[in-house]
């Protein structure tokens, strides 16, 4: 037996490798400007799409050409889900976006568009390929009848719980939604006399605890038995007997979330695929591994999201069932998210006669080339523990106040691991005898960046003075994802750097890459970004308040007075003289004049926001406390506007954001109110000048801007709090 793994990373670079089952990487494809999120052949198995940010690209399976046959183009966000009609006529694809479409394969046209109103995470046609069903994030199952051009039936199992796989029996008997709340929905289809199929409610299965990445129901050639496997977030697969859905097997192994499975054709096998970054081969017959392959991913640690999705490409799409070619299971392979695995597609006589003729000699193909297991095993025991979470993260320059803030919130987060931490001067220590209120966090000890191992990281927060940021971001291994705090990559043209740090900047390169971290305001922009320059804390207090407003054109871009104020720790916990204690208790002073680094990042923000250019009169004060910050911003009203379409604006905007609050009207936002959060509290009032509105704007610049763009979407709300989503973020 020969089998195909194709392997997807998630960031930029390296897309597609397809791994022999001996174990062999024979065939890598660049998909050099997105993350892939799935991939799915052609039935006639010589096309591979690959499902990027924002685009699907078709590559030649047979030939060696790196660039793609053809690319897609209509998506605006992540296409999450890609198949194709069983002729190959046409090509159906669901993205984050919200839209299902349709496309003319060869001329690479949307032929059709379908709105799901929210983020589409996954797609199935109907063996009688008339109908498309699509799960949304907001927990609803839609059909679009293709005859009709209509949406036929929708479907609300649970609702605001994401769905995130859908599966049609082979024979279009039954359908399986499964969500993030671990249960899955069966529902029988039956002909329909207005729709062409109607849903009848059969069972509801709490299958897992965590979230179900994948359900798959068994193929034709499994009949009479008839299962259904649940790949989940709490690291195991289970098959369910589909004849009453009681539990058959739990099959263990996977050190991290399972996001993929699929069956062989004759459904004797399992194949599965997990954020360990191995592939396992599973008999159904016993539930053991009988192999398992590691999927190269040194060089891209970053991609825990990478293994998403196997796929077997063989087998009939129902009662029309694809071209079957092949005598010997060879495999033409296809995916979803990130790994397919493949087998030939038989004739179900063909398997039966296969199966007993070579099994053995296909069983000891498998076992022969068994891979070792990751690196994630030679690990510490502190850092295996750590290691063992979905997404691993270095914290560089842990041993100052951000990175210790980092560190605090991250440490008993249940989907992400610190595995590695550095300091400066206080390399060597651990983390407990810095920072005494996280001892009893089992961590690896603080190295210098020089001596830092990034193998076992993922995702890096770089906590380090500016100035001495951008020579250390370009020295890291390429395919991390990087949350910059320092203010070295957040002004996009350097002149402008240098003038305002006073430094020559020494990443030009790497600065056109880099993304301003601002989430509530650019975070599609944040989704597809490898280095991400987290804003500043004054800022970040002023821009969320402004940004929508400006926007709106409800104020003036003119004659924008900011007064801010901030706690001691944003100066960082270097020794200072200005910053002993005799120098800043009882009293309060303001500083940088007319000159504050901040002045250009906020002009920057701002002049975007209104496509000309804005000029702000801004002055930070140091307070006597130790964390917080407000801005006080005193703005001149358009024309006409009143201070309530302010606040009836800021309320609209901010309302589905889960870390920026406005306030009741009338209610003053306090320091003490947003203290070791992530919050941002505004309000706005009335000026006694006519004409004119004052705002008030308070964040922690330890909580706030520290976390901004990273954390606090760790910090989301149940859908939307997952790894998967982070490192898409
Ligand atoms: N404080 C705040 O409110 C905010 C700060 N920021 C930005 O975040 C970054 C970190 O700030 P903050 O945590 O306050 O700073 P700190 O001074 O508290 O911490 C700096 C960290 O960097 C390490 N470090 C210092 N110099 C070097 C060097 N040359 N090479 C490698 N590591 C070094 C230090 O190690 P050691 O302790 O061993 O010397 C320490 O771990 C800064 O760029 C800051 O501008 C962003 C948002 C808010
Ligand atoms: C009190 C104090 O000194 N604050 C710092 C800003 C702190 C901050 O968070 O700015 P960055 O994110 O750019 O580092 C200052 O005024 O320079």
């Amino acid at each position: 037996m020969r089998w195909i793994l194709t392997q997807l990373v998630a960031y930029a670079g390296l897309i597609v490798s397809a791994v022999e089952v001996y174990g062999r990487c024979y065939r890598t494809i660049q998909y050099p400007d997105s993350q892939v999120n799935r991939l799915e052949i052609t039935p006639d198995k010589r096309f591979l799409a690959a499902a990027g940010n924002p685009h699907i690209r078709l590559f030649d399976v047979n030939s060696n050409s790196p660039h793609p046959v053809i690319s897609y183009d209509s998506h605006t966000s992540n296409v999450m889900a890609v198949g194709f009609q069983c002729d190959g006529n046409w090509m159906y694809s669901g993205s984050e976006d919200g839209t299902v479409k349709i496309w003319d394969l060869r001329t690479a046209t949307c032929q059709r568009e379908y709105e799901s109103r929210a983020a589409v995470n996954t797609v199935v046609l109907h063996p009688n390929q008339k109908e498309l069903i699509s799960g949304d994030q907001n927990g609803n199952i839609r059909v679009w009848d293709l005859a009709a051009n209509s949406c036929s039936c929708e479907l609300v199992p649970e609702v605001d719980t994401a769905v995130r796989s859908l599966t049609v029996m082979w024979d279009g008997s039954m359908v399986v939604a499964a969500n993030n709340r671990g249960t899955c929905y069966v529902w029988r289809l039956l002909k329909g006399t207005q729709t062409m199929t109607y849903f009848e409610p059969l069972h509801k299965l709490q299958a897992h605890d965590g979230y179900i990445l994948k359900c798959l129901l068994s193929p034709e050639f499994c009949d009479p038995n008839r299962y259904l496997a649940t790949a989940s977030s709490d690291h195991t697969v289970k098959i369910w007997n589909v004849d009453g859905f009681t539990l058959e097997r739990v099959l263990t192994g996977h050190q991290r979330w399972v996001w993929d499975c699929v069956f062989s054709v004759d459904g004797a096998y399992l194949i599965t695929a997990s954020s360990d970054t191995t592939a396992r081969l599973w008999a159904m017959s016993t539930g053991e591994t009988i192999r398992i392959v590691l999927l190269d991913l040194r060089r891209h640690r970053s991609a825990a999201r990478t293994l998403r999705s196997l796929k077997y490409s063989g087998g009939s799409s129902g009662k029309r069932r694809v071209k079957l070619e092949t005598r010997n299971l060879n495999m033409s392979s296809m995916i979803g998210g990130s790994v397919s695995v493949e087998f030939g597609c038989l004739r179900k006589y063909e398997v039966r006669r296969l199966s007993a003729r070579k099994r053995s000699g296909r069983m000891v193909s498998v076992r022969a080339s068994v891979a070792s297991s990751p690196n994630t095993l030679e690990l510490s025991k502190a850092n295996a523990k750590q290691a063992e979470k979905m997404v691993r993260v270095g914290v560089l320059g842990a041993s100052g106040y951000t990175g210790a803030e980092i560190v605090r919130l991250l440490a008993n987060h249940p989907h992400f691991g610190i595995t590695l931490m550095t300091a400066d001067r206080k390399a060597g220590q651990s983390i407990g005898s810095v920072f005494p209120h996280l001892i009893t966090q089992e961590l690896p000890n603080m190295v210098a960046v020089k001596d830092a191992d990034f193998s076992n990281v993922d995702a890096v927060f770089c906590c380090l003075p500016h100035g001495t940021t951008q020579e250390i971001i370009k020295g890291l291994p390429k395919g991390l994802k990087i949350v910059d705090l320092s203010a070295d990559f957040r002004l996009r043209d350097i002149n402008e750097y240098e003038e305002w740090y006073g430094l020559p900047h020494k990443a030009p390169e790497l600065q056109k890459e880099a993304v301003y971290g601002l989430t509530e305001v650019l975070r599609g922009e944040i989704q597809n970004a490898r280095l991400v320059a987290n804003p500043g804390c004054y800022p970040t207090s002023i821009q969320l308040p402004l940004i929508p407003l400006i926007k709106a054109h409800l104020i003036e871009p003119r004659n924008i007075i900011i007064d801010a104020k901030s706690g001691v720790s944003g100066a960082g916990r270097g020794a200072k003289e200005a910053h002993l204690y005799t120098e800043i208790a009882e009293g309060l002073h303001s500083y940088g004049i007319t000159k504050h680094r901040h002045v250009p990042e906020i002009e920057q923000g701002l002049s975007d926001a209104s496509n000309s250019k804005i000029t702000v009169s801004f002055t930070p004060h140091l307070m006597p406390m130790s964390r917080g910050m407000q801005s006080t911003i005193y703005v001149e009203m358009a024309p006409g506007v009143k201070v309530d379409d302010l606040y009836e604006h800021l309320n609209n905007t901010y309302q589905g954001e889960e870390f920026v609050r406005l306030l009741e009207k009338g209610v003053v936002p306090h320091t003490r109110h947003v203290r070791g959060s992530n919050y941002c509290l505004m309000n706005v009032f009335q000026d006694r000048i006519p004409g004119r509105a004052i705002i008030i704007s308070v964040i922690d610049n330890l909580g706030c801007s520290t976390s901004h763009c990273f954390l606090r979407v760790i910090c989301m709300p149940e859908g939307r709090n997952d790894a998967s989503y982070i490192l898409s973020m």
